[in-house]
């Protein structure tokens, strides 16, 4: 028997589980893997939303013979071309060669582009629809929720939302795909962390695409990565609009690159005293051992940053540099922001923290400290006072 779930009594989960890949665009980690979810309508006519990455094709197209036997898959709609969902799209084709593709004109560009596809192509724009009989499939485009393509596909009978990537996250569906079958504080963490790094950077586009939903009835919300929300879809489309709007809990994440530990020793002291001053969500991250999305995820989660490294080559410590590239392409703001750099001769660490601190949406938090070699006494009461001095902001 195949591994198919009913959602309703004719739409059904047809996607799959990778707990082979070990990083999700060949950049995050997933220690927890991540599924690629696709769904089935049989009505009147068989539509497929979206497929599945191209190393899941055999087992796929398995299920779904086991499901529709001699049956022919009529439509193939694309909400998202990124190929971790359109991986399969050419089996898929040869499979069922008459099927018609069903994309918008950016999709159809991309779906050439490719997979050379350009016959049996059906181009929506915003607000179409498409019968199946009893379903009626309408199109809202949502582009840039992370691609240009991206769009919903919103089934008025059942009231589900095929949102495509918007509204998921990593981790595997194990066993349990919807939110009221598994314990969903599991998948809290590997959501954000997939929302902060996947999609942090696109935060307006969201903001846009939730308030076009503004209007649906939707009792069901269907994307293509982790559990399907059926119990309180809300929660996922709240999450989604406070993350969008960088909005944060109480908190401070501290960030270090260190390579002999004196920059780590200051770190020490501003964290302790950041506690001594009523802060309980403390973060403390080297740089060096962490994967840059754990720590996004937990900047996305808490207000307060610190960002603490010693020079390198005349300029930053290479580790730090590459997460400040990475908070200034996703225009990192709302947040309230110290620094620290440290220097043996020329310096270099603080006069990149402090261009970054400058360009960032974040509100500057004093002092700035600059540490020569290791920490001395006046270093240390730079640290109470900027612990001091966050932590006041927080409680604000
Ligand atoms: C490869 C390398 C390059 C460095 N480049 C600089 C530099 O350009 N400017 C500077 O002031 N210190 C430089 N330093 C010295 C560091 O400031 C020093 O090693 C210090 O201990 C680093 O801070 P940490 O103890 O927190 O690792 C460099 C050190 C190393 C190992």
């Amino acid at each position: 028997m195949s591994n198919i779930v009913s959602i309703t009594d004719d739409i059904y989960w047809i996607g799959v589980n990778d707990r082979s890949t070990e990083l999700f665009e060949a950049i995050w980690p997933l220690p927890s893997g991540v599924s690629y979810n696709s769904y089935l309508i049989e009505d009147d006519k068989v539509a497929v939303i979206d497929t599945v990455k191209n190393t899941h094709i055999d087992s796929y197209l398995l299920n779904i013979k086991d499901l529709l036997g001699e049956r022919e898959v009529d439509y193939l709609i694309i909400n998202h071309i990124e190929p971790d969902h359109s991986g399969a799209i050419k089996a898929f084709k040869e499979a069922y060669p008459e099927i018609t593709i069903v994309g918008n004109k950016k999709t159809i560009g991309l779906l050439e582009g490719f997979y050379k596809i350009v016959d049996n192509v059906k181009i929506i724009g915003d607000g179409d629809h498409l019968e199946l009989g009893e379903h009626k499939l309408n199109f809202h485009l949502t582009p840039m929720v992370h691609w240009p393509e991206t769009m919903m596909t919103y089934d008025s009978k059942d009231k589900i939302l095929f949102s495509g990537d918007a509204f998921g996250g990593f981790g595997t569906l194990d066993g349990g795909i919807f939110d009221d079958e598994v314990n969903i504080e599991f998948y809290e963490d590997e959501i954000r962390r997939y929302f902060s790094n996947i999609i942090g950077k696109y935060t307006p586009m969201v903001q846009r695409a939730i308030s076009k939903l503004d209007g649906l009835d939707i009792e069901v919300v269907a994307s293509t990565h982790g559990p399907i929300w059926r119990d309180n879809p809300q929660r996922i489309i709240d999450d989604y609009s406070r993350w969008s709007k960088q909005d944060t809990e109480e908190g401070v994440v501290i960030v270090y690159g260190s390579m002999y530990g004196n920059t780590e020793k200051l770190v020490e002291s501003v964290a302790r005293n950041i506690s001594k001053e009523g802060i309980k969500n403390i973060r403390v991250y080297n740089i060096s051992t962490t994967h840059v999305s754990y720590i996004i995820n937990d900047i996305w989660k808490y207000e307060g940053l610190i960002l603490a490294s010693c020079s390198y080559n005349t300029g930053i410590f290479p580790p730090m540099d590459y997460l400040l590239r990475i908070l200034e392409n996703k225009n990192l703001k709302n947040h309230s922001l110290g620094i620290i750099g440290s220097y043996s001769w020329s310096g270099g660490a603080l006069s990149r923290l402090e261009d970054f601190a400058a360009k960032s949406g974040c509100d500057f938090i004093d002092p700035a400290i600059e540490m020569k070699c290791s920490p001395d006494n006046d270093d240390f009461d730079d640290a109470k006072l900027l612990a001091k001095n966050i932590a006041e902001k927080l409680k604000e």
